[in-house]
């Protein structure tokens, strides 16, 4: 009688419910499924397996440990249940709740229509503040911070594991592919997979990197440091939310001054995490299908010539295409970065944003469906209940890059460029271009579109779809999707906030 532990984006055996749970009830095999069709989709990536089979062999060597082992599978994850119901006695399936992309959710409703027919009980277990179902958004903060307070499960003490005979369809972790098919480069210097190494950025962060967190985050130059850099590990759930929460507030317990600020706005961020999924995980088409229907009517064709040129960093304008360049060598870039492409792809370029984050997202080592749709919507102005923001890639650059270093990085062909025109090269005259050995649509390109007229442009469309209709169709969309936030009287009203974001308001 077997209980199959069925490991999905919750690669640890630490406060794993659905592990804990299996090992109560009888005999564990622990299994992965590599599935090559959602290797192929446009928004995963050889960076993201590479870091996911690194979790993998990881976890194998957590299972040892404990006299088990992790099993592999290669193939349709449908199929190969339906191959497993034939040669074992399945008891029950335990996975945690996956908040994934369309795909992975449609997979799910298949399988679970096969287990119903062959009467075999899955059960999901939580495994973050993620409510499902979620019919209630008014107390979503109170059942998050329970949720976080609760005692993680542990480790089980004793796991009467299965072993099965390594064969063609059995695999050891190492035995998957290497390698997926992929048009993207390599990672520079990837970030490695596996918990022990996420348990050790996580200790660092929290008695080292922490202490400038507050102030690190909105540069590229600081936050490649001062930010925590879990975003992956948690991603695949090498480490697990609940347990991160506790160790930062058990940390902060200690804190005083800079440090407790930091760790404050730090937890703020693992609230959003969670907020960001419900809100795919109550809506999954919002991965295609606009938030609020009436910005439809944006007019936002898909232009390849543009889509090119902000996919490989050549927009023109030297803060986007150095975001985007380093996003592509190291597969991550900070929050504010991420927000700046969407918005210039969104705004003065005028595309359409299921490309483009489709195209992000496979960039992303750290992608995680949930956060990313609703991220990109709110910032492609496509929610109806956020107030729209539009990036100014010269201030941006200005305010986070004031001496141009993260510039010239990233875009060698402005390396003696100087100060006064870095930002902005394609204001230079002819003789100081020559000089500069930079000349503007051959070095470089100009920028793809009038910056000024293109936002003026994107905000009278917007303007236009905006009429009562709108407002109403957004009451309901706020009452579905919109925070509830604690310490509501602290917080800055919009157009402040934009300003010292250096961000231009629509309205
Ligand atoms: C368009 C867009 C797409 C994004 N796509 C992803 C994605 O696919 N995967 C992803 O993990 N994050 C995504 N983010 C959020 C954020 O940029 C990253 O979480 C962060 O940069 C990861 O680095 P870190 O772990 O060092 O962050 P830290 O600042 O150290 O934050 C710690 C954790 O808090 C969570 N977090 C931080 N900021 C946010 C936020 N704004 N919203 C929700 N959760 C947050 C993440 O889980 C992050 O790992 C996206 C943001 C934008 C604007």
């Amino acid at each position: 009688m077997t209980q199959i532990v069925w490991f999905k984006r919750d690669l640890r055996l630490q406060d794993h419910s659905a592990l804990w749970h299996a090992a109560q009830s009888g005999t564990v095999l622990a299994l992965y499924i590599f599935e090559p069709d959602y290797w192929q989709l446009d928004d995963t990536s050889q960076r993201q397996w590479a870091f996911t089979r690194e979790a993998l062999i990881d976890l194998n060597q957590q299972l040892k440990r404990l006299g088990g082992e992790l099993i592999c599978m290669s193939g349709d994850a449908v199929l190969r249940f339906n191959k497993l119901t034939e040669v074992l006695n399945i008891q029950g399936i335990h996975s945690h709740e996956e908040t994934g992309n369309l795909w992975t959710f449609s997979r799910d409703l298949k399988l679970k229509k096969l287990l119903k027919k062959s009467n075999i009980p899955w059960t999901e277990y939580p495994q973050n503040g993620v409510r499902r179902p979620n019919r209630n958004r008014d107390d979503w903060a109170s059942h998050w911070n329970q949720w976080m307070t609760q005692t993680q499960y542990p480790i089980p003490d004793h796991i009467n594991f299965l072993t099965l005979d390594r064969n063609e369809n059995f695999l050891k972790p190492e035995q998957l592919p290497e390698r997926i098919s992929c048009q993207l480069p390599s990672v520079q210097q990837p970030q490695k997979g596996g918990r022990e190494e996420g348990v050790k950025i996580l200790s660092d962060f929290l008695n080292q990197r922490g202490e400038y967190y507050r102030g690190s985050i909105s540069s590229p130059l600081t936050a490649e440091n001062g930010c925590s850099r879990l975003s992956p590990y948690l991603a695949v759930g090498c480490i697990g939310m609940r347990e991160l929460v506790q160790a930062v507030r058990n940390r902060r317990r200690a804190a005083e001054g800079r440090w407790k600020a930091s760790l404050s706005a730090f937890e703020s961020r693992l609230w959003w995490h969670c907020h960001f999924i419900q809100k795919l995980e109550d809506q999954p088409d919002m991965e295609i299908q606009n938030l609020h229907p009436l910005t439809e009517q944006l007019n936002r064709p898909f232009d390849e010539e543009k889509f090119e040129a902000w996919k490989t960093g050549n927009t023109g304008w030297p803060m986007v295409d150095a975001s985007m360049r380093y996003l592509i060598a190291n597969g991550w870039v900070n929050f504010r970065m991420r927000a700046m492409l969407i918005s210039i792809a969104s705004y003065p370029l005028a595309l359409p944003w299921q490309p483009v984050s489709r195209y992000l997202a496979s960039l992303f080592t750290d992608y995680e469906p949930g956060i990313h749709y609703p991220q990109v919507q709110m910032q492609a102005g496509t929610t109806g209940i956020n107030i729209p923001r539009m990036y100014n890639p010269i201030l941006q650059a200005q305010r986070l890059d004031a001496k141009g270093l993260f510039v010239r990085r990233w875009v060698p062909e402005l390396q003696h460029v100087s100060d006064q025109w870095i930002f902005e090269p394609w204001l230079m005259p002819r003789a100081i271009q020559e000089n500069s050995h930079c000349i503007i649509g051959e070095d470089y390109p100009a920028p793809l579109v009038d910056f000024a007229a293109a936002t003026r442009r994107a905000r009278a469309d917007l303007k236009s779809v905006r009429d009562s209709e709108f407002f109403t169709t957004a009451q309901v969309i706020g009452e579905k999707h919109g925070s509830r936030k604690r310490n509501s009287s602290r917080r800055m009203t919009g157009k402040k906030k934009a300003r010292d974001a250096g961000q231009m308001t629509l309205f």
